[in-house]
């Protein structure tokens, strides 16, 4: 289903950043280049830099000179580049965001960073956990601002989810599921997931299932990855793409009963999920986690875009009773999150991610953040499953391995 939550993040984005786009931005705004023309800028940058006072999209960048240059037109951005390193010598430019294929984000994060520019990247971090260290050691040298674009954590459904399962009401976490699928036939053999020489992989994709197993259990890497088997892509001539994969992990945290000390986590991630009876999509399968506790169970329902729709289903254990909530800005349900007052119910997740990032480029304290070092663990986690899977880790562009 993430394709089609992806086109309806789409026109959710088109619709309030026509009727909320700043007209005027101010004078220090962070001057932002676009490496690439993907197809998620559009949800990712654009649209919510313009609703951003504080950001304007400066330039964008392509391998061919006319493709930016149509891009930059579509888009009013002022300057477009036929090379990316074009873009990155650009001295006014003080931030990029990185949208290349996976294999390509550590080679050209570092050399952004190494040309002055604070780097917002898109998921997941690099292709493998050697890439991770080297390219957190260069924005540390630097001393620059470097964020995995892992957006669905700054909005406050996150934070609110994050408050109840941590607020120990309903007892230890025993266990979790995370799941997020697309109906087979909707990602292009061609696109850039199937590939396995730009890191592509079901579990590179949606790494969402990792990301929110390990946000919400408030841990790094697991002790250890039990089972992994993935369902191989038939048509890379590596035999190592993961159309699929179900794996189960056990994490050590604090959240879990002190007798096992041990929360055991399954994913799941699809980038074919066959429709029921060949033609319906499974629409219930939005990215989704479920989190067993000792005296309920709470399942956050399309985590991964809840500005979009999502609900938050709390089921008593001993009652069958279900409370549902929804949170779409930080006040809603009476319980308040990070973010107080700021913030939209219409804003993204890309929105309050960008937010987060020009609070931090500026210096101030940024209300939600993804570390480094967690990044570096999300790709520990990562390569764990693939070396598990018999599959092996990734490797990036520059990489000699
Ligand atoms: N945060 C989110 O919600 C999402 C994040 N993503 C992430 O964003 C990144 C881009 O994904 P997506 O938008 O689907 O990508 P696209 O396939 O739409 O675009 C990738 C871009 O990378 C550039 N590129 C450079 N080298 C290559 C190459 N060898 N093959 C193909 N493209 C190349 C191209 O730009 P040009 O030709 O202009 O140089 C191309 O447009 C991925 O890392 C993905 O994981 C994707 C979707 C959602
Ligand atoms: O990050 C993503 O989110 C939405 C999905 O459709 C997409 O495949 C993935 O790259």
């Amino acid at each position: 289903m993430a394709m089609i939550l992806q086109l309806s993040t789409f026109l959710h984005q088109f619709w309030y950043a026509r009727q909320h786009a700043v007209a005027v931005k101010s004078p220090i705004a962070l001057r932002m280049g676009v490496l690439s023309t993907a197809m998620i800028n559009y949800a990712a940058i654009f649209k919510p830099a313009q609703t951003h006072p504080d950001v304007i999209i400066h330039a964008i960048a392509s391998r061919d000179a006319k493709t930016a240059a149509d891009e930059a037109k579509k888009y009013g951005i002022p300057k477009s580049y036929g090379s990316y390193q074009a873009l990155l010598d650009d001295q006014e430019i003080e931030a990029v965001y990185i949208s290349l294929p996976n294999g390509m984000h550590c080679e050209w994060a570092v050399k952004a960073l190494q040309r002055g520019k604070h780097v917002l990247l898109e998921k997941p971090f690099t292709s493998n956990l050697e890439e991770a260290i080297e390219l957190v050691k260069v924005a540390k040298e630097k001393g620059l601002i470097l964020l995995e674009a892992f957006h669905w954590q700054f909005h406050p459904a996150a934070h609110f989810v994050d408050h109840l399962v941590a607020s120990g009401r309903y007892g230890k976490i025993l266990r979790t599921y995370s799941r997020m699928t697309t109906p087979a036939g909707t990602i292009p053999a061609s696109d850039i997931r199937y590939k396995y020489d730009l890191a592509g992989g079901s579990l590179m994709d949606m790494g969402y299932v990792i990301s929110s197993t390990r946000f919400f259990l408030g841990v790094g890497a697991p002790e250890e990855v039990t089972s992994a088997r993935a369902r191989v892509w038939p048509h890379d001539v590596s035999g190592k793409v993961d159309e699929a994969m179900e794996a189960t992990l056990t994490f050590r945290s604090p959240m879990a009963p002190k007798s096992s000390g041990k929360v055991v986590s399954e994913i799941y991630s699809d980038m074919r999920r066959e429709n029921v009876g060949w033609v319906i999509p499974r629409f219930w399968e939005m990215p989704s986690i479920e989190i067993e506790c000792e005296k309920a169970t709470i399942y956050f329902f399309n985590f991964m875009m809840p500005h979009f729709y999502h609900y938050v289903a709390v089921t008593d254990k001993k009652t069958g009773k279900t409370e549902t909530f929804k949170h779409y800005r930080a006040s809603d349900s009476g319980i308040p999150t990070k973010w107080g007052s700021r913030g939209e119910a219409w804003w993204s997740t890309y929105r309050y991610q960008l937010e987060a990032f020009v609070d931090k480029v500026r210096g101030r304290e940024p209300v939600h953040w993804v570390s480094n070092e967690d990044s570096v663990d999300q790709m520990r986690t990562i390569d764990m499953v693939y070396e598990k899977s018999g599959l092996g880790k990734r490797r990036g562009t520059g990489q000699v391995m």
